[in-house]
């Protein structure tokens, strides 16, 4: 809905992020392009979150270029971001889920209408005048991603979307990330679990600290990647 042109493809020349003059990721240069869900792996604190975070431009990048094929105003506009932890406003399902069309200009009616459709394709067609901060969870994450989609992003980043949910939970998610990617949108998430990134990945970014290691068609990665690091990961050994 934002605009026609495509942002993709991202590219990351050299990027690094800093905290308190001490580097967390990078240097990391890459392109994302083409279409499905890119799965970001590796250790805790390998920086999988900041990676994410640094793409969408939540997080500042100290050195290096970062580029969409559009202004970066532009290209913002036509991306959606879900946290681990899905954050709430005090209001019922259908005003959350209606929110970021209401903030870029439609009218309130009509965002209304177009929220209840996403909240039926999520699932919470029952739950649309329930308050958000009573839901479940799984639910939580669900009225997360309704919001997210809702605009009809091109890109859209998630970071662990699944911590924390149950087994049921976790795979109506998966279901709501396929059916996304299927219609287009080009999928960026970061995942602890293997199960998860075997399931859903069709690319697989591996980091270790700091550093993207590995950057692979799924297939090949969990076939035998390349390092080291990699296939100590995947048997389940520390990486270090
Ligand atoms: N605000 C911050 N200030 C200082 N260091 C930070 C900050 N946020 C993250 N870090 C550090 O940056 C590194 C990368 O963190 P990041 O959260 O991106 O990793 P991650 O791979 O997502 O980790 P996890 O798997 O544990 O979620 C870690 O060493 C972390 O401790």
């Amino acid at each position: 809905m934002v605009n026609d042109h495509d942002i993709l493809p991202l590219r990351l020349q050299e990027i690094m992020v800093k905290r308190r003059g001490k580097r967390i990721l990078g240097p990391v240069s890459l392109v994302l392009q083409g279409k499905g869900i890119s799965v970001v792996v590796g250790p805790n604190g390998s920086g999988k979150t900041t990676l994410l975070r640094a793409m969408h431009g939540i997080d500042r990048i100290s050195e290096g270029r970062k580029s969409w094929s559009i202004s970066d105003a532009q290209a913002h506009a036509a991306q959606s971001f879900v946290f681990q932890t899905p954050i709430m406003m005090r209001r019922n399902v259908r005003d959350n889920i209606a929110y970021p069309l209401v903030l870029r200009g439609m009218a309130r009616s009509e965002a209304r209408a177009a929220a209840d459709i996403r909240a039926a394709r999520v699932g919470l067609g029952a739950a649309v005048l329930r308050a958000a901060r009573v839901l479940s969870g799984g639910e939580k994450q669900k009225l997360a991603l309704a919001r997210a989609l809702v605009t009809a992003p091109q890109v859209l980043f998630l970071d662990e979307p699944c911590a924390n949910l149950d087994g049921h939970a976790t795979q109506e998610i998966e279901t709501i990330l396929h059916a996304a990617s299927a219609a287009g949108t080009r999928i960026v998430m970061s995942t602890h679990d293997l199960g998860q990134a075997r399931r859903l990945a069709d690319e697989v970014l591996f980091l270790h600290d700091g550093h993207v290691v590995e950057m692979l068609p799924a297939a090949a990665f969990f076939a035998g990647p390349a390092s080291a690091q990699a296939l100590a990961f995947l048997k389940g050994d520390l990486v270090l």
